[in-house]
């Protein structure tokens, strides 16, 4: 039987309540999307490639549009490492430099919200590869910087600058990059001196306990409304790949030919017995690092023989310590005060030591670790490190003992300020908004020049994005 049921919205009442109720759901989501706005709109964003000579890495920075509280807000969002080597290997081919940016500037338009596109800053900051270009072919270093300048300005962004920085601020950025990590900005507690340790250059900095004899080597700066006073110096080739140059090309002059048909044979004790590759000098005299000589053409032989303490003899040689025009110089006659206080090592200082696991050992630990991994055959160690790249992984003798050098002999660290070191990573700043203690954790991997802007954040980060770009507004007036 059917039951005849009387068609409900016919009755005035319930097409009343149900226009309220429509009405009501419409304000509600009408508030709820007013609301949402603002989150959704919660954050502005910068980018920053870091152009190395070895990568440029890309970085995506996003702090709160509105800071309503006095906190250190800024996070990596995003790194992204551009394939390939540096912008500074383009030399013959410019238009390439431009076009390795591509992949990772379009993960950036993914990753920043399409509204924020038009008003978010990119800055390119180049380094040691581009200024040793730039001292060996000024018109090929223009004509890269051009063509990233031209990549980055063809997107949606807000085009800053794409330009070489000085080793000044090099060493600057770094020493505030360690130090706004660590927090040691905002606490009266001491700060941290900075090691860096690039592909082409190196990089110390810290307070000095003395007076600063040379000017090119002092910078003066506020932070917080804290002066600082640092001694910086940054030593263009002494990189772990063009000290490995410097050291080798030594080497090399120094060998006898045997005679006018054979080879020269480079009997190398920073590489393991067992290592045997023929090279052409080339790969050796291809930089303005070294004067040029005749035999760039011709081949060698590179024969390890895995001896820790002439390999660390053979790299002194690449550290001028005879002759110093100030009351105490590292070497090659910079000016450098006795090093005091605690040191951050990044970069290679870290990359290296890490992988040797020879992070938290006395000077003379080191050592004698070294001594043993150096003198082990180059089959165990390949055998051992089958997914490392080998060339990488050919060089970590080398690259620790280089380490060593210049840290003892260049710097003038002792066994008893060996601890006063530490490798760090450098770290991803992942700060909890909202809080009113702010929390800093860290994760892998990222570089100074971008890190740097986060700093600035805490007073306005559009405008320090500006300032670090343009030194003289925060260095030296
Ligand atoms: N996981 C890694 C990454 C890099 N490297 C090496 O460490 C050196 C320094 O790397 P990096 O600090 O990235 O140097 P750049 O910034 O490219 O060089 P520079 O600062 O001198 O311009 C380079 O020889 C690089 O090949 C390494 O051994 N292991
Ligand atoms: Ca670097």
């Amino acid at each position: 039987m059917e039951v005849k049921v009387k068609n409900p919205w016919h009755r005035p009442v319930v097409i009343f309540l149900a226009c309220v109720i429509t009405a009501g759901i419409i304000i509600m989501v009408a508030i709820s999307v007013v609301q949402y706005k603002p989150l959704h709109q919660k954050y502005k964003y910068g980018i920053v490639l870091d152009a190395g000579s070895s990568h440029t890495s890309v970085f995506i920075y996003e702090w709160p549009a509105e800071k309503e509280n006095n906190t250190g807000m800024v996070r990596q969002k995003h790194t992204c490492n551009v394939q390939g080597k540096g912008i500074s290997s383009y030399s013959d081919n410019p238009m390439g430099a431009g076009t390795s940016l591509k992949d990772c500037m379009e993960e950036a338009k993914q990753k920043i919200p399409a509204h924020r596109h038009h008003e978010t800053p990119v800055y390119l900051g180049a380094t040691a590869g581009m200024r040793l270009l730039k001292m060996e072919n000024e018109e090929a270093s223009e004509k890269v910087l051009d063509s990233v300048a031209r990549s980055l300005k063809d997107l949606p962004f807000s085009y800053q600058g794409a330009r070489i920085i000085s080793g000044q601020e090099e060493g600057a950025f770094g020493w505030i990059t360690v130090n706004y990590l660590s927090e040691n900005l905002r606490k009266p507690t001491g700060t941290l001196g900075a090691l860096d340790l690039g592909g082409a250059s190196t990089q110390i900095t810290f307070v000095p306990q003395q007076e600063i004899e040379s000017h090119d080597n002092s910078i003066d700066f506020r932070l917080y409304g804290n002066d600082y006073h640092l001694y910086t110096h940054s030593f263009l080739c002494y990189g772990k790949d063009q000290a490995l140059k410097l050291s080798m090309g030594k080497k090399i002059e120094s060998t006898p030919k045997a005679d006018e048909t054979h080879p020269i044979e480079l009997r190398d004790p920073c590489f393991h017995p067992g290592y045997n590759f023929t090279r052409t000098a080339q790969t050796v005299f291809n930089t303005p690092c070294m004067k040029k000589v005749k035999m760039a053409n011709e081949n060698f032989f590179h024969v390890g023989t895995g001896n820790w303490s002439q390999c660390r003899q053979s790299i002194r040689k690449i550290f001028n310590t005879s002759y110093c025009p100030y009351s105490r110089c590292s070497f090659n006659g910079v000016f450098q005060p006795s090093v005091s206080g605690n040191f951050g090592a990044f970069s290679a200082f870290f990359f290296v030591m890490d992988f040797l696991k020879l992070t938290n050992d006395s000077l003379d630990l080191t050592k004698q670790k070294l001594a043993t991994y150096c003198s082990t055959p180059w089959k165990e160690i390949a055998e051992t490190h089958p997914h490392i790249n080998k060339k990488y992984l050919s060089e970590y003798c080398f690259s620790a003992t280089y380490i060593l050098t210049l840290l003892e002999d260049g710097y003038k660290f002792t066994s008893n300020n060996w601890n006063d070191i530490s490798f760090i990573k450098k770290r991803k700043l992942t700060i909890v908004l909202d809080e009113a203690d702010v929390v800093v954790q860290t994760t892998p991997k990222s570089l100074h020049q971008a890190e740097v802007i986060a700093v600035g954040a805490v007073a306005d980060v559009s405008e320090y994005l500006h300032a670090i770009f343009q030194i003289p507004s925060i260095f030296g007036k």
